[in-house]
């Protein structure tokens, strides 16, 4: 198929997917890909080299990636004409089932609020899989960094991402007021003159898609536990029902049974014979725990912003978001982004760490079966961060550390995949 602005290379196969939603994944699959504003010009090609790397030794040429580059944000505005969301792209990260992307500003005064969230809802991305580790030898500001290992699965298509809301003042949010107080008995806004209104879809279907996602993730990787985090204690009929369709999902499509009366639950992993817990915490308890005893969870089903906050927190444990990797996924298709964003005063200084968009690059060779260039990946990043070769975000941390700019540690990378 021929686009408008995309070229489309002529070495290279999609990818395709069966029936029962697995991949066809061609020896030479073409990937697109989008390079990102700010520091996406500085991470984007060391990804990209140190994939080739690890592609490279794993497979001897039998395999490569094609890559192909697509457009959002800034530079789509200059291919495009001023489109910062071109229909084209959507249509590419569609047809291509697997694409990987750099960090997106939102432009102010834009008609959206969030490219990277228009993204995630256009494609229906209802997943947003962030899984947390720490390698040995990252600087933490936490005691015991290695008992954080969890997997959050955060709603990635509703709650107030959903972007509805007005203005204080303006007529519509008058008008939602005042049917609220005449028409739905509301007796509570405080101050209904200036009062911005925001409004916090959640639905049994998406929530129960994505809790679905996470207890068969806890099943393949035999995890002992889902968690879902909440705040239904305030939000009875969105958070708090969450909750409840979660574990009624738990329970209608995994056979989990009430433990010790409930609410938790407990599954029989039919893979492994191990037990599953399913259980549920309130979210700024939980805020506390994975501080106090983060070894007490592991998959973490969660809603849209509690899943925003919580990424960055843990990600905070086992070094920052400079190694905080991502992807956002569908049925079908899936875009890999890193956690952080553009980090705009550092744009184009090769200074940041491209660690969280190699490993988000690690994340999806694994998802295509290329289990020994991820593998490869993960060694590299081991080998560099045990010789303390690092960026400027653990250098500042870690004693008797040497800097290195982020196409050097990129190097530093592909230097160990042997180890
Ligand atoms: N998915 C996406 O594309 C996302 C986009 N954004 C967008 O990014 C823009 C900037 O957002 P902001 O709130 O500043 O958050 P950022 O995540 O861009 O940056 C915040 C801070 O995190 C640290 N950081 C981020 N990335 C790296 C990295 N690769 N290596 C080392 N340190 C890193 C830096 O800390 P320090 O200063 O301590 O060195 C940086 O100042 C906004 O327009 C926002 O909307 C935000 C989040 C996600
Ligand atoms: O899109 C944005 O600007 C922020 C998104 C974000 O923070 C996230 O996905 O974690
Ligand atoms: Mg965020």
């Amino acid at each position: 198929m021929a686009y408008d602005k995309v070229i489309v290379p002529r070495d290279g196969e999609k990818i395709t997917v069966n029936a029962d939603l697995s991949l066809n994944v061609p020896n030479n699959p073409i990937i697109p890909f989008i390079e990102g504003d700010g520091i996406g010009v500085d991470i984007t090609p060391v990804m990209i080299k140190v994939v080739n790397g690890a592609v490279d030794k794993a497979y001897h040429g039998k395999r490569s990636i094609i890559w192909m580059e697509v457009y959002l944000g800034e530079k789509a505005a200059k291919v495009y004409d001023g489109e910062y969301l071109p229909s084209e792209t959507l249509e590419v990260l569609k047809d291509y089932i697997i694409s990987i992307k750099g960090p997106l500003t939102t432009p102010v005064g834009g008609g959206f609020r969030s490219l990277n969230v228009a993204v995630r809802q256009e494609l229906d991305l209802y997943v947003c899989q962030r899984p947390v580790r720490w390698f040995e030898g990252v600087p933490s500001p936490v005691r015991q960094p290695e008992l954080t290992d969890m997997v959050i699965f955060r709603e990635n298509a509703e709650d107030i991402y959903a972007g509805i809301e007005w203005e204080a003042g303006s007529d519509e949010a008058k008008k939602v007021i005042n049917f609220l107080e005449k028409e739905m008995g509301v007796t509570k806004i405080r101050f209904s003159e200036d009062c911005g209104i925001g409004i916090k879809p959640v639905s049994k279907e998406g929530s129960q898609r994505l809790v679905h996602k996470a207890i068969q993730h806890a099943i393949d990787n035999d995890l002992p536990s889902v968690t879902l985090v909440h705040k239904g204690n305030i939000m009875k009929f969105t958070e708090g029902a969450f909750k409840e369709w979660g574990y009624e999902v738990a329970a209608e499509s995994f056979g989990a049974a009430l433990l010790d009366g409930g609410p938790w639950m407990t599954l029989t992993n039919p893979k492994t014979g191990n037990d599953i817990v399913i259980k549920d915490v309130i979210a700024d308890a939980f805020l506390q725990q994975i501080l106090m005893r983060p070894a007490d969870y592991s998959v973490v089903a969660t809603l849209n912003l509690n899943g925003d906050y919580i990424s960055d927190a843990l990600a905070a444990q086992v070094g920052g978001i400079g190694i905080a990797p991502g992807a956002n996924k569908g049925n079908a298709v899936s875009v890999y982004e890193a956690t952080h964003g553009t980090a705009p005063k550092y744009a184009g200084q090769d200074k940041v760490n491209p660690g969280s968009l190699i490993l988000s690059a690690e994340m999806m060779l694994r998802d295509m079966g290329w289990t020994e260039a991820a593998d490869l990946i993960i060694s590299g990043i081991q080998g560099a961060i045990a010789q303390k070769t690092v960026t400027y975000d653990f250098e500042r941390l870690m004693p008797k550390a040497t800097l290195l700019s982020t196409s050097e540690f990129g190097d530093a990378v592909i230097k160990h995949m042997d180890a």
